[in-house]
């Protein structure tokens, strides 16, 4: 269905909305203007994120304000703490956890249920003050970060990072909200403490035969409104899935992150931005470090379909839930066939 031609709708957001997603290219977005004062100057960045919302669901950022130090600290922390021995990383193990706060081993994960569980290590963490304790009022998602003992300095550059981040995303709202055709405080009163997950993930070089349901991470889309991703350099891992069945390779670019659309944003959008499938395969010889951040809306927010995103031709396609209750019910299914009763 290509609904551009529908003289019924004025939206702007809806005129450029195809289905057919055929990219071989990931755009790469200069965030240098994210905070211009002229506005039109704002709105021609919208514009380019607009276009890759519905055309791709995945954009690179450059200028995208997160330093370099805050990253390689984090990085380094990740480092540490998958070379752990297993049974420090276990006591963390995030089935412990009441809302997936924690460890998870290898395999412990299966994103996509035809698989027989993902090749990787991860260490999640929610919204935690730095110098405070974790929130307690998010409802359906409340708990606590649990972190390592005795490793000095883990829990400074983990959150370092999540705050920074949290920041960048932050000021991707009001970019999202103007390419939406939205005010840019269309978020605000939906994000006031940022429903942000992030994971430190570890990926060990997968060797031998190749297992197409054994991978890094099997093909799945994110869950919340989008994500931002910080892979390593060196080494080739996320692919990306376009509407010919192609795996589009999304190259590590020094100095860029990755920010891809979730179900969230396909939810408000009514599908018209793309939560795009991609998986992780590494098959570098060398281990390989990534972290995800996926900001969501508050977990109290309905996820409802905008108008900007709905014709008399194009009514809602989802049921509206709540924030909270989806990313749960999401979380609920990937762990699903790891739980044992601790
Ligand atoms: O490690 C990566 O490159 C991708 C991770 C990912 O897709 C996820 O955690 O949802
Ligand atoms: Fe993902």
């Amino acid at each position: 269905m290509d609904i551009s031609t529908n003289a019924k709708s004025r939206s702007l957001v809806l005129a450029g909305f195809r289905t057919a997603s055929t990219f071989e290219d990931i755009p790469i977005i200069n965030l240098e203007d994210a905070r211009n004062d002229d506005p039109v100057v704002r709105r021609a960045l919208a514009d380019q994120i607009r276009d890759a919302c519905i055309n791709v669901g995945f954009f690179y950022v450059k200028n995208h304000g997160m330093p370099e130090d805050t990253i390689s600290k984090a990085v380094d922390a990740a480092k540490r703490f998958f070379a752990l021995p297993q049974s420090r990383k276990t006591a963390l193990d995030i089935h412990r956890s009441p809302n997936f706060k924690g460890y998870t081993a290898l395999l412990g994960e299966n994103t996509n249920p035809e698989n027989r569980g993902d090749l990787h290590e991860g260490f999640d963490i929610g919204w935690e003050e730095l110098t405070g304790t974790s929130r307690t009022d998010d409802g359906l998602m409340t708990g606590e970060n649990v972190w390592p003992a005795d490793m000095p300095g883990f829990r400074e550059a983990a959150l370092e990072y999540y705050h920074s981040a949290v920041r960048l995303g932050r000021s991707l709202f009001p970019l999202f909200a103007l390419a939406l055709d939205l005010p840019e405080t269309f978020f605000d009163d939906k994000t006031t403490k940022p429903a942000a997950i992030m994971r430190l993930l570890y990926y060990p070089p997968q060797t031998g035969p190749v297992d197409d349901r054994l991978q890094g991470i099997g093909a799945h889309t994110d869950y919340e409104c989008f994500t931002i991703l910080w892979q390593q350099d060196d080494v080739q891992a996320l692919q990306v899935l376009n509407a010919n069945g192609k795996w589009v390779n999304a190259i590590p670019i020094p100095g860029t992150l990755v920010v891809n659309l979730g179900d969230q944003f396909a939810r408000w959008t009514n599908a018209v931005f793309r939560s795009t499938v991609h998986r992780a395969i590494n098959r570098s010889g060398v281990e390989r470090f990534s972290i995800p951040l996926f900001f969501g809306t508050d977990y109290d927010v309905k996820l409802e379909a905008l108008p900007s995103c709905v014709s008399e031709d194009y009514p809602p396609q989802y049921e509206v839930v709540t924030a909270g209750e989806y990313v749960k019910s999401r979380l609920e299914a990937t762990y699903a066939h790891s739980k044992v009763e601790h």
